[in-house]
C-alpha cells in the first residue's frame, strides 16, 4: 500500500511539475486571476467531484459495458477541465474528430458521457426515464429539489408542456400581442424611473425584471399583471435559486442541509405565490362553478394558470388551489431566465455589430414606419426573425442539457452504453453550426442571412436552442414572440449604449462551456 501511494505521490507530483512547466500554467493562473466568483466557485465544486465520484469511476471501469471511448490525456484531479477553460471549442472539435460522435470527458473527477452529432441529437429527443433533465441539471446541478416539492415538480413535468402547448400556441401568441406590448412599455417605464438618461449597471437583472412585466399578465393573468410583487417574484425566483448553485456544488452534499436556511430566498416567493395568486385560483375555480351551475361558459380569459386550473390528471382529479398557486413558480423558472437571456444576448449583438442593427432598423421603418406593432408586421419582418434565429444559435452552452441515465444502461443507436447515474450532456454549439464550434466563433462572422428560409422556432439539426423531439420547449412562440416586440419597442423608445462606449462581446462562456451575457452597463437615452 505504502508502495502505492509513494507511487502515486511520485506520479503525482511528476504530473504538477509537467503542469507547471506548460503554457496552461501560466494560462490557469492569469483565469484564477480573472475569474469571477461563479467560475471559482464552479472549479471549486468540480474539484470536490473527483473525490465523490471516485468510487463510481472504479465500478464503470469494471462494469462489463462497451463504454464510450474515454478521452486521453487527462491532468490529475481537474481531468479535462485545463482544455476546456483554455479553448474549448478547439478541444471539444478535436474530440469529435478524433472519438466520433460519443466520448467520456473527465471533468473534475466525475466522468461524463459527451454525445456530439446524431448521438447529441439521440440524448436531446430521448424520454426523460430513459435520459432525465430533471435529475441530470434540476436536481444535480440547480439543487431545485431543495426548493420545490415533488408535486410542483410533478406539475411543471406533467402538466405544464401540454397547458403550454394548448395556451401559448403559435395561433395564441397572435392573441397576446397587446397584452405583451401593454406590459412591456409599462414595464420600461418603471425599470427606466421615466428618466431621460437612466444607466442600469446590472443589464440581466434589468431584463429579467422586464420580461416578468411582459409576461405575468399573459401567463398568470389580468389579475395580477400590474401586481409589483408578483412581478418582483416571478423575475427573480430563477436567480434566487440559481444564486446558490456555486456555494452548493463547493461544498459536501451532507452539509448541505445545515447552509439551506442561510442561502434560500425561497420561502418568501412560495408565500407571494400564496398570498396574491391563491385567491386568483379560488376566485376562478368559484366562477367556474358558479357557471357550471348555472349552464353558461365561464367566459375567464385562457392564459397558463387558467390551463393549470382547469388541468385534469390522468385519474380525473385536479390539482388543488394551493399546489396550482405554486406552480407558477417553475412556469417563471422555465420562462423568464431563457428568454430574457436570448433578449440579453440579442442587444449585445445589436451593440457590438452596428451594422446589423442599422439593418433591422431600417426593416423596422420599412414594415411598420411610425405605426404600431402588429402581428401583420411582425410577420413581414424577415431579417429581425433570421437574427434572432441567428442568436439563439450562437446563446447555447457548448456542452449543454446535462441529462442523468436512468435505466441500469442507455444504450445509443451506434452500440455504445452509458451506465446509470451517468451524466450525458449534447454538443449543443457544434449542432448548431453544422459540427464545428469553430464556426461562426467570432463577432465578426455572425452572419443572420446564414439562416436563409428557416424561422426562429422550428427546430432542426442545426438549430437545437430550444431541444428536439418529445420534450421541444413548447414556450418557444411565446418567447420569440416578446423578444421581437423587445428589441424594437426599446430600438424606437431609446438609443441604447454600453456605458463604457466600448462595443461589447455578446457571448462569454462561463467555465469555457456555459454561454453568458455580457454584463457591461448600458445606458438608454429617450429619443425624442
Ligand atoms: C428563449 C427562450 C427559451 C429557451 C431557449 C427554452 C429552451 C428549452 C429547452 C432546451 C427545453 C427542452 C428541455 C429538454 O430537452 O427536456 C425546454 C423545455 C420547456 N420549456 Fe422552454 N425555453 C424557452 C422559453 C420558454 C418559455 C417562455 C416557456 C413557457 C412560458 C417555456 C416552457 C417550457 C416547458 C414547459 C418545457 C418542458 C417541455 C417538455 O418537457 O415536454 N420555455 N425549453
Amino acid at each position: 500500500m505504502e508502495q502505492y501511494l509513494a507511487s502515486a505521490t511520485t506520479s503525482i507530483g511528476k504530473a504538477v511539475n509537467l503542469f507547471q512547466n506548460t503554457d496552461f500554467y501560466s494560462k490557469a493562473l492569469e483565469l484564477y486571476s480573472r475569474s469571477s466568483r461563479n467560475e471559482l466557485l464552479l472549479m471549486g465544486g468540480a474539484t470536490f467531484f473527483t473525490f465523490y465520484n471516485l468510487v463510481d469511476y472504479i465500478k464503470s471501469r469494471r462494469e462489463k459495458l462497451n463504454l464510450p471511448p474515454r478521452v486521453g490525456y487527462a491532468f490529475p484531479l481537474l481531468g479535462h477541465l485545463p482544455y476546456i477553460f483554455y479553448d474549448s471549442n478547439r478541444f471539444l472539435d478535436w474530440c469529435s474528430e478524433k472519438y466520433g460522435d460519443i466520448y467520456d470527458l473527465n471533468l473534475g473527477g466525475s466522468i461524463t458521457t459527451i454525445a456530439a452529432g446524431r448521438s447529441a441529437e439521440e440524448a436531446l429527443k430521448a424520454p426523460a426515464d430513459e435520459l432525465s433533465l430533471e435529475e441530470g441539471i434540476l436536481k444535480d446541478v440547480l439543487f431545485m429539489h431543495y426548493v420545490i416539492d415533488p408535486t410542483t415538480f410533478e406539475i411543471g413535468f406533467e402538466a405544464n408542456p401540454p397547458v403550454a402547448k394548448e395556451v401559448i400556441s403559435p395561433q395564441k401568441i397572435l392573441t397576446l400581442t397587446d397584452r405583451i406590448i401593454r406590459g412591456l412599455n409599462r414595464g420600461l417605464d418603471i425599470l427606466t424611473e421615466d428618466q431621460d438618461t437612466y444607466l442600469t449597471k446590472n443589464p440581466n437583472l434589468f431584463l429579467q425584471r422586464w420580461v416578468a412585466y411582459m409576461s405575468v399578465g399573459s401567463l398568470v393573468g389580468q389579475e395580477v399583471e400590474t401586481n409589483p410583487i408578483v412581478i418582483k417574484s416571478f423575475a427573480d425566483f430563477t436567480s434566487d435559486v440559481t444564486n446558490n448553485v456555486g456555494i452548493f456544488l463547493s461544498t459536501p452534499k451532507s452539509l448541505h442541509k445545515f447552509i439551506i436556511p442561510f442561502l434560500q430566498q425561497v420561502e418568501w416567493h412560495r408565500q407571494v405565490m400564496r398570498d396574491h395568486v391563491l385567491p386568483v385560483v379560488r376566485q376562478r375555480r368559484e366562477k367556474m362553478r358558479q357557471a357550471e351551475a348555472a349552464g353558461v361558459p365561464h367566459g375567464l380569459d385562457s392564459n397558463f394558470l387558467q390551463g393549470l386550473v382547469e388541468y385534469k390528471k390522468p385519474d380525473g382529479s385536479s390539482y388543488t388551489d394551493e399546489e396550482v398557486a405554486q406552480s407558477v413558480l417553475l412556469i417563471a423558472f422555465a420562462s423568464v431566465h431563457t428568454t430574457s437571456m436570448n433578449l440579453s444576448f440579442s442587444l449585445y449583438w445589436l451593440l457590438a455589430r452596428p451594422d446589423l442593427r442599422e439593418e433591422l432598423e431600417k426593416e423596422m421603418q420599412e414594415v411598420l414606419g411610425d405605426g404600431p406593432i402588429t402581428n401583420e408586421g411582425l410577420a413581414q419582418m424577415k431579417f429581425l426573425d433570421q437574427f434572432i434565429r441567428e442568436v439563439l444559435r450562437q446563446g447555447v452552452d457548448k456542452m449543454a442539457n446535462a441529462k442523468a441515465v436512468m435505466k441500469d444502461v442507455y444504450t445509443f443507436a451506434n452500440g455504445y452504453q452509458v451506465p446509470k447515474g451517468r451524466r450525458v450532456q449534447s454538443t449543443n454549439r457544434q449542432l448548431n453550426f453544422n459540427g464545428l464550434n469553430a464556426n461562426r466563433s467570432t463577432v465578426e462572422e455572425m452572419d443572420p442571412r446564414m439562416s436563409g428560409n428557416k424561422t426562429s422556432t422550428a427546430p432542426g439539426r442545426d438549430f437545437v436552442t430550444f431541444g428536439l423531439g418529445k420534450h421541444l420547449c413548447p414556450g418557444r412562440f411565446f418567447a420569440v414572440h416578446e423578444i421581437k416586440m423587445s428589441l424594437i419597442t426599446l430600438l424606437r423608445r431609446f438609443d441604447v449604449a454600453t456605458a463604457s462606449g466600448k462595443l461589447p462581446t455578446p457571448n462569454r462562456y462561463l467555465g469555457g462551456m456555459i454561454a453568458q451575457t455580457s454584463d457591461d452597463p448600458l445606458v438608454f437615452t429617450k429619443k425624442k
